[in-house]
This record gives C-alpha cells, sequence and structure tokens, in this order.
C-alpha cells in the first residue's frame, strides 16, 4: 500500500498511486537525484508567466516605496523570486481601479461575463503544467497535487462561468390588486478577496470566480509566501480579456493591504480563507462599514472508523486525507477515532501505507509528501508531536524532522507520523495539526465517537466510514459539521457547497450557492396603475 496523491480526472478525483519507497520502514528521499531547483523560470513553457509585480489597473506595477521581498522554495529554502511589498497606498489604487471598473463589468452581461471567464478557463487549463510549477516552487506540494489543485480550481472557473447566466429574481403573488412585487439580484460591489499559501490557486479561483461571474470587481490580496500562482492567473485573465481594474492583486505586507481593504466603504464584501484568528479579527472589522463577508476558517476534522468498515480502504484514505499537502490542508482528517475491535488491524494497516511515502522536492518523480510551509509550521507540529508522546501517545512510524541529504537539508521537511494511544489531553486533539501527524484514539460505542468528534469549536468537515445505512445516516444527521463524507474523503468538487459551521466560518464556495455571496437581493415594489380585480 502506498498513499496516493489525489488527483483529479473529469469531475471525479483519482488516487494517483507512486511507486513504493521504503527503507527500513521509513520514508527516504534519493537527494542526490532530486530536482529541488529554485529556478522555475527554466520549468516553464511560458516565461511569461511568472510574473512578480502587484497588478493594478490592469498594469503591472511595484510598491511605491520600491521595497521587495523574498518567495521561498520550502523544499530548499532557496529564493524562487523577489515580489513587491505592496501596502495601503498599493491597496488604495487597487480600490479605485476596481471602483472605476465596477459600472463596465456589471452593465456587461451574464453570458458576455461568461464568455471571458470561459476563455480564462481554456488559458488556466492548457498553462496548468506552468501554473503547477510555480505553485510546487512555492508551496512544496508534490508537482501531482498541485496539477490536481490546478485542474480542481480551474473546476471552480468553468463552473461560475456557466452559473453566471442562471442568477434568477422573482415575481411574487401579490397581496395588492394594483401592486406588483419582483426581486433583481445585483452583484454587491467590490469585492477584497484574501487567501492563503496551502491552495495558492483554488482558494483564489473560488472567490474570484463567483464574484467576477456576477458582476463584481476584485481587490485580491494572495498569501505573502505564495504570491507567484495568483500573480499568474491574473496573466492568464488579462490575455482571456478580463478588463483592466476587474481583478487587481496586491501582494506585500498582509496587515496593511487587510486594514485597508476592511477599512474602505467602497470593499462591500470580504471573501477570507485563513486561520480562525485573522478570519474573526476581519469580521470585527468589517462590522464598521457593515461589509458582507465569507470566512472559510480552520477545521479539526474526525475520521471515525466504524467496527464495519474496510479496515485497508479506510487506512489508505485517512491517509490521502490526514497528508494531502503534508496535512496543510483545512479539512485533512485531524483526528482519528477507530472503533476498539479493529484498532491493531488498522494501525498496522495505516502504518503500512505512511512507510509507503515518499518525502522530497514536489518536482522529483514519485515524491508524495513535500515540506512544509515555513520552518515556523514545521517546528510547531514538531512540537505538537512531542507533547503527545510526552503524554503517552506512541508514534509507529515517524516522529521527528528527517535528515534529508543535499538541498532538501534546507527544506522544512517533518517525517508523517502515526500516533498511537492518543488521548482527549493531549494538543493534537484539541488544535488544528495543519502538518504530517495522525493521532488516533480508540473507541467503544458509536455515540462515544460522535461525541468526541463534536468535541470542537471547529467544524468544517467530519468524516466515517461504515456500511451499515442506519448507522451511515445516524453519524451524518449527528455530526455538527458543514461538510460530511461517508465512505469518502474526496469530498471537495465545484459543484457541490464547500464551508464550515462553528468557528469554521460563514458562507459556502462553489456550487450554486458560493455564487449568491456575492449577489445582493433588490425588492422591486411597483404600482401599476390598475386593480387586477376590476
Ligand atoms: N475553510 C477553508 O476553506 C480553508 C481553506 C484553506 C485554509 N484554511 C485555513 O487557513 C489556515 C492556514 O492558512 P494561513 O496560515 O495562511 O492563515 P492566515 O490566517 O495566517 O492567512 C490567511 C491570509 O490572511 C492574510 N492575513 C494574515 N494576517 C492578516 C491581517 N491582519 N489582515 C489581513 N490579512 C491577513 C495572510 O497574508 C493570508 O493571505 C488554517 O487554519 C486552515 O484551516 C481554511
Ligand atoms: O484547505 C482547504 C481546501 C481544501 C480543498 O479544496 O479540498
Amino acid at each position: 500500500m502506498s498513499l496516493s496523491a489525489l488527483v483529479r480526472q473529469g469531475s471525479t478525483w483519482k488516487l494517483l498511486r507512486p511507486q513504493f519507497c521504503r527503507s527500513g520502514g521509513r520514508c527516504v528521499v534519493r537527494a542526490a537525484s532530486s530536482d529541488a531547483s529554485s529556478d522555475v523560470k527554466s520549468k516553464l513553457k511560458d516565461a511569461e508567466l511568472l510574473k512578480t509585480d502587484c497588478f493594478v489597473g490592469g498594469e503591472w506595477t511595484g510598491a511605491e516605496s520600491g521595497e521587495t521581498m523574498p518567495v521561498y522554495n520550502p523544499a530548499t529554502n532557496e529564493v524562487v523570486a523577489n515580489v513587491p511589498v505592496g501596502g495601503a497606498k498599493e491597496t488604495s489604487r487597487a480600490i479605485s481601479a476596481a471602483a472605476d471598473a465596477f459600472p463596465g463589468w456589471k452593465a456587461k452581461t451574464a453570458k458576455e461575463r461568461g464568455s471571458i471567464l470561459r476563455k480564462w478557463y481554456d488559458l488556466v487549463v492548457e498553462a496548468s503544467d506552468d501554473i503547477s510549477s510555480i505553485m510546487t516552487a512555492e508551496c512544496g506540494k508534490p508537482f501531482a497535487e498541485a496539477k490536481a489543485e490546478c485542474v480542481g480550481g480551474a473546476g471552480s472557473i468553468e463552473w461560475f462561468a456557466e452559473e453566471g447566466r442562471r442568477i434568477q429574481g422573482d415575481v411574487l403573488e401579490t397581496v395588492n390588486p394594483s401592486i406588483r412585487f419582483l426581486t433583481t439580484k445585483s452583484p454587491v460591489g467590490v469585492v477584497g478577496a484574501i487567501t492563503p499559501w496551502n491552495f495558492p490557486m483554488s482558494m483564489i479561483t473560488r472567490k474570484v470566480s463567483p464574484a467576477l461571474a456576477a458582476g463584481c470587481t476584485v481587490v485580491l490580496k494572495p498569501a505573502e509566501v505564495t504570491p507567484l500562482t495568483a500573480l499568474s492567473l491574473a496573466e492568464l485573465g488579462r490575455r482571456a480579456g478580463i478588463p483592466a481594474g476587474v481583478l487587481n492583486i496586491v501582494v506585500g505586507d498582509a496587515p496593511a493591504i487587510g486594514d485597508t481593504l476592511i477599512a474602505s466603504d467602497t470593499v462591500r464584501k470580504i471573501g477570507f480563507t485563513g486561520s480562525t484568528g485573522v478570519g474573526k479579527k476581519l469580521a470585527a472589522g468589517a462590522a464598521d462599514t457593515v461589509k458582507r463577508v465569507s470566512l472559510e476558517l480552520g477545521g479539526n476534522a474526525p475520521f471515525i472508523i466504524f467496527d464495519d468498515a474496510d479496515v485497508e480502504t479506510a487506512a489508505q484514505m485517512t491517509v490521502s486525507s490526514a497528508f494531502r499537502n503534508a496535512g496543510q490542508t483545512c479539512i485533512c482528517a485531524n483526528r482519528i477515532f477507530v472503533q476498539e475491535g479493529i484498532r491493531s488491524q488498522f494501525v498496522e494497516a495505516i502504518t503500512a501505507v505512511v512507510n509507503g511515502l515518499k518525502l522530497g522536492s514536489g518536482f522529483d518523480e514519485g515524491v508524495t509528501m513535500g515540506p512544509l510551509i515555513s520552518p515556523k509550521q514545521r517546528d510547531r507540529v514538531h512540537e505538537l508531536v512531542k507533547e503527545a508522546v510526552s503524554k503517552g501517545a506512541k508514534p509507529t512510524t515517524g516522529g521527528g524532522i528527517p535528515n534529508l541529504g543535499g538541498k532538501l537539508d534546507q527544506g522544512y521537511f517533518m517525517q508523517p507520523t502515526v500516533l498511537d494511544n492518543a488521548t482527549l489531553d493531549m494538543k493534537v486533539y484539541k488544535e488544528e495539526i495543519f502538518g504530517p501527524a495522525m493521532p488516533i484514539i480508540t473507541f467503544k460505542q458509536d455515540k462515544d465517537a460522535i461525541k468526541m468528534a463534536n468535541d470542537t469549536e471547529y467544524g468544517l468537515a467530519a468524516y466515517f466510514w461504515t456500511k451499515d445505512l442506519a448507522r451511515a445516516f445516524k453519524a451524518a444527521e449527528q455530526l455538527d459539521y458543514g461538510m460530511v463524507g461517508i465512505n469518502e474523503q474526496a469530498i471537495t468538487s465545484e459543484i457541490a457547497p464547500f464551508g464550515g459551521i462553528k468557528h469554521s466560518g460563514v458562507g459556502r464556495e462553489n456550487s450554486k450557492y458560493g455564487l449568491e455571496e456575492f449577489l445582493q437581493l433588490k425588492t422591486l415594489v411597483m404600482g401599476v396603475g390598475y386593480n387586477k380585480t376590476l
């Protein structure tokens, strides 16, 4: 068994099975043959996609201060590119550009906007190898995973290119014979979009595509550590005919850009994906100008294996979920609950799957797990593992920081770790791990698993494995989460609403509901000048 990269093919997801990589039961990397090069430009078919400026009002522009900051390859700690440190001034200019472009973009028909989006989709699909190389270079995920994100992210552009044409108002049954009631939907206006580093493309397309399809214009702030994927998307959008000012990108100083977006009365909506802490601050700030907000925040997903589950399949899927993007996925399995009777079989199976992982540069053949995004993040996860071990958890594999050799020794890698005997007092149980560690907790009765699963402030995604229909319905109905995977861990699709409850956020992305987030309702009440009963 081996962990597989989750790869999108058409409208379905497939597990791409890499070659096994075993060395004394531990993950290894062949550093000598590693292609961890940070010279991403040489990997691109179209080198013009590597943009290193802000994109404001249709122009590529540096920061007024002239200041730049490096973007690192987390596999090697080498500099991939330098980008401007944009701040309040650049953001204000971008907001003005978006406001100027709004009336013209709004006035286009949904079909006109849709055909520009469709062209953007086509260009993104055509350039998906290049976008994926840029993504792997700046965020570290294996190329196959980057490609899967690229295809899924493009899927959102395609979906909303089509869905924009299905925006509908209502004609309401009147209560007054001389009056008619209608509702119309219009774009909310200028949107501020703030996105994280873990999915540098798809978190953008889920916000920008519905916003543009609805007729809004956008100022996007990508994560400061992964701005290059965003900038390549802007270049393709420009080529697709997205008019100047409709999509603007400011990279740089997060609080300065964020504060300017939040304070602006012109910006009528904030779409944010990131940590719960930052999301709460943004939501509080947005109250001053009564902006709408959508928040896609953190998670602490339970993954429940009931005793009638197919253990081998569940073990494979658990690893695919927990260690996707090296565990840095908001819907990652974070706490694994296994029913008593199948515990040892499951732990053995899962350890074997994890031992089949290959750690290394995302550009290297067969690599299934890359580095974490930063040394800070790697050390945080390592500390969580050490705390769990000090409280009695037993690593059946991993547990430390690997020695990979060559350039990769400068990278931010952590061994994929299985923690058997985890307990409720450990931080790995209470916190979002956001790294390659999985705590395994044993339960006796179904109700115990559900109780522990719901024992968190988060409510993003939950999963369980069973063949019993009654058990499945009961668990699905009792889990307090925005999304539930039933015998399935690949729950993301452009057609399905994505989002959480409780401290995991408000609003939904993708699907028909994702478009509503960028539309506002207007009620038209018309005295029609005759009484229909006469
Ligand atoms: N629910 C979802 O759909 C989803 C998806 C991906 C990631 N996430 C969550 O994101 C978190 C990891 O991402 P992260 O570390 O990039 O989160 P983060 O909150 O640190 O950063 C997210 C974005 O916010 C920006 N930011 C940071 N401080 C800001 C400020 N003061 N004002 C304005 N913007 C600011 C960052 O630059 C980045 O662009 C995890 O908690 C993860 O669960 C959630
Ligand atoms: O990290 C959050 C996004 C994960 C996904 O799109 O499946």
